[in-house]
């Protein structure tokens, strides 16, 4: 933290990229390490699931939008410090709903809703409220792209389809989640797909992004990487 005194420049890190290549991972250390406020935008997405998931606005039939928009524009999405985890949990209506949003039936359903043009305006919103001051390293799929087109340091982070579904089953099953390898690998290549050709905001480099590939990184690694680049960017 010493390397990072107030008075330095404050910037948006926008962190992009595909599904379980360490995102967050990767976003939570970078602001624990220089102060920032880190914000994970695919558990917004995840909350929202999780929301029409429970309220019968996504069933066996798909995702009734109509329902799905009317309970989003009820709901509260924040999030709060947890300091037993160093970042923020997200809560819905009032309730940390951190540990119910990973599992696979969410995962299943959240690249269908995060297709949807209300569901985006309104998320993309509060991302934009809460990176007004800056001071925030934020991962997502369209932060450098939509969200912050303008953010001072832009990472678009890769890893191999089989490293990324490995580390994201040993995640899973470590938390005594019953899934196979084949399942999360499918479910990993599904959202890809799905989140590069959805017609709003779909998954895409910016121009101006830093490609990262992590498949043989530690983050230790990573985040001497980011460390450097921050350094001379907010000197
Ligand atoms: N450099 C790395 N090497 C090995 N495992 C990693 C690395 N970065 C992240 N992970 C692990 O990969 C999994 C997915 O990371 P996560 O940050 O949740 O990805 P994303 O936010 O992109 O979905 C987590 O279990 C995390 O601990
Ligand atoms: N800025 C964002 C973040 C997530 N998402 C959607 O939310 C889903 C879950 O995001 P996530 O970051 O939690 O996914 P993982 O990479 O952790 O598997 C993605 O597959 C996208 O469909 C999005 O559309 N835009």
């Amino acid at each position: 933290m010493e390397s990072f005194p107030p008075n330095k420049k404050k910037i948006i890190i926008a962190v992009d990229g595909f599904s379980s290549c360490g995102k967050s991972t990767f976003a939570r250390e970078v602001a624990a390490r220089i102060g920032y406020i880190f914000i994970d935008t695919g558990a917004m997405y995840r909350a929202v699931t999780l929301l029409g998931l429970r309220r019968g606005a996504i069933g066996p039939d798909g995702v009734d939008e109509k329902a799905l928009t009317d309970l989003l524009s009820e709901a509260d999405i924040s999030f709060r410090f947890n300091p037993g985890r160093g970042a923020s949990d997200i809560y819905l209506d009032g309730e940390n709903v951190e540990s119910r949003i990973r599992g696979i039936e969410v995962s299943n359903s959240v690249s269908r809703v995060s297709s949807i043009g209300a569901v985006r305006e309104k998320l993309v919103h509060l991302q934009q409220q809460m990176g007004k001051q800056k001071g925030v390293v934020m991962d997502g799929r369209d932060i450098g792209t939509v969200v912050f087109p303008n953010a001072e340091l832009k990472i678009f982070m890769t890893a191999d389809p089989a490293i990324r579904a490995q580390r994201r089953y040993a995640e899973l099953t470590g938390k005594g989640e019953q899934v196979t390898l084949e399942e999360v690998m499918q479910n990993l290549l599904e959202r890809d797909h799905a989140d590069q050709t959805r017609a709003i905001s779909p998954l895409r480099k910016a121009d101006d992004a830093i490609v990262l590939d992590n498949s043989f990184m530690t983050i230790g690694e990573e985040l001497e990487w980011a460390l450097e680049l921050i350094g001379k960017l907010t000197a």
